[in-house]
């Protein structure tokens, strides 16, 4: 009802800032837009579920996240995909995986920092009873 889809306005806007954040930060370039089929063609081979921060800003805009965690799913997914595909021991693959775990670690701490739990708590329980 429209209470709900005023905390949900409230979550995406702050989604959104978020993202954005973490789009601008120079260290997460790669991880902005989906990895380039042409340039990597093995990519999706061993990718199954491929995800970037520009996908992430358009399911914010789709209404697909109903709460932060399931943004931080997203998040957990571009780390992991970056651990799976680079997963050697030369400096890129290391450089890619510190890169992704520095993300995920971000994101996380950014969501702590400025979301109440009780708006989360909120935001879970319209989930769960949809
Ligand atoms: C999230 O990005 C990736 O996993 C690709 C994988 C990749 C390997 C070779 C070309 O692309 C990447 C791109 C640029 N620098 C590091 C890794």
């Amino acid at each position: 009802e429209e209470i709900e889809e005023a905390t949900l306005r409230e979550l995406r806007i702050f989604l959104r800032e978020i993202c954005a954040k973490l789009a601008r930060n120079r260290t997460f370039y790669i991880f902005t837009k989906p990895v380039d089929e042409e340039v990597v063609p093995d990519y999706r081979d061993i990718i199954k579920e491929p995800m970037d921060l520009e996908t992430m800003m358009t399911k914010i805009d789709q209404h697909e996240y109903e709460c932060a965690q399931e943004f931080l799913c997203d998040i957990d997914l571009i780390c992991t995909n970056a651990l799976e595909y680079n997963p050697d021991r030369n400096p890129e693959d290391k450089i890619i995986r510190h890169r992704a775990c520095t993300l995920r670690d971000t994101a996380y701490a950014y969501i702590k920092a400025e979301m109440d739990t009780d708006f989360e708590d909120k935001c879970r329980e319209i989930r769960d009873r949809r």
